[in-house]
């Protein structure tokens, strides 16, 4: 398929580190030389890479994020295979090549009127490319987890998900912003309007929304119709039974359908991201988040998102990206 960039385990041998007399996650993993491959694989999970960031600087953000899906692998794949891990519920499907796109971005003149334009309509492109991986991942009953990249990426995975399954989709996003920004040029802030417009976005609620960050008019709109709501962040209780029970309430009127589920970094306290923050959830009350969510049978996705590693502590973002994808899949 044109766009992606299939994965053999060559891929990751060399960031696989061996140690007699164990077995890491990467050697279990499985792989397809085709997408048409996906069905006669036994696993349930797909894993896939974007690495891009132009969404997020046709947002006015930070870049960065282009980097994270290689520091993520490289923590997952050295993950102990064991009585908890099991590498072999996973394919590890590849990357959208976004090399072309990331060179094309960086050619660009900053001083162009339509420069934010342009960012934009590369945008589109991998809009396109990611819409029709994660249909055919969909249309076989496997569940996408896919490592951005910005969130601007969420249009794809909605978009794709609510062809494969013939009806619009809800989605659960624990993010500090609401990214219903305008339909000006595509970028990481208005995803999910692209996809509301589209017709492929039914219920979409915001978990952890900070009152710093959502314009009035965009509180004005999710306050004004149905299908959108959001908790704010200062409003939870944040004792642990409370904001668990508080999450499985918001979650409950999504997952009698088919839902996504977005994680915006940014949302976690001090961790690297585009709109990085003090304040907000801490690692393992998004843990506690995820296992919420793995519970319910009708999540079609899975998107991590708006990470972006640093040079000093890469570790811990890779390894934090592990964790959730291992929590995610775990049995
Ligand atoms: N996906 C992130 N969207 C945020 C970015 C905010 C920021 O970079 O500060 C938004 O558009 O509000």
């Amino acid at each position: 398929m044109e766009g992606l960039k299939i994965y053999t385990k060559r891929n990751i041998d060399h960031l696989i580190s061996d140690r007699k007399g164990e077995t890491k996650f990467g050697e279990k993993l499985s792989f397809v030389e085709s997408i048409e491959d996906l069905k006669k694989e036994p696993a349930a999970y797909v894993l896939l890479g974007i690495p891009e960031d132009i969404g997020i600087r046709a947002n006015y953000g930070n870049a960065g994020a282009a980097n994270t899906w290689k520091i993520a692998l490289q923590s997952l794949v050295n993950l102990q295979q064991n009585r908890f891990n099991s590498g072999e519920n996973l394919i590890l499907l590849g990357e959208i090549d976004c090399a072309e796109f990331n060179n094309k971005a960086g050619n660009l003149d900053k001083k162009d009127p339509n420069y934010y334009q342009k960012l934009g309509d590369l945008v589109k492109q991998i809009d396109q490319i990611l819409t029709e991986v994660i249909e055919k991942i969909n249309e076989v009953g496997k569940i996408p987890i896919i490592i951005g990249g910005g969130h601007n990426n969420a249009y794809g995975n909605i978009k794709g998900a609510s062809k494969a399954l013939e009806n619009p989709i809800n989605v659960l996003n624990i993010d500090a912003h609401s990214d219903l920004r305008t339909l000006e040029h595509r970028h990481s802030g208005n995803a999910f309007s692209y996809a509301i417009a589209g017709g492929f976005l039914n219920k979409y609620y915001v978990f952890g929304l900070q009152k710093n960050y959502t314009p009035e008019y965009i509180f004005e709109e999710m306050d004004f119709s149905e299908n959108l709501n959001y908790m704010l962040f200062e409003g939870l209780n944040k004792s642990s039974n409370k904001i668990t029970r508080a999450f499985r309430e918001f979650l409950k009127p999504l997952s009698s359908g088919n839902f996504g589920f977005e994680l915006d970094c940014d949302v976690i306290a001090n961790f690297n991201s585009s709109a990085m923050s003090p304040s907000g959830f801490s690692v393992d009350q998004i843990r506690g988040f995820i296992s919420e969510v793995k519970k319910e049978k009708n999540c079609c996705y899975f998107h991590i998102c708006e990470a972006i590693p640093d040079k000093k502590n890469s570790v811990l973002t890779g390894k934090a990206i592990s964790y959730f994808i291992s929590d995610f899949i775990r049995k």
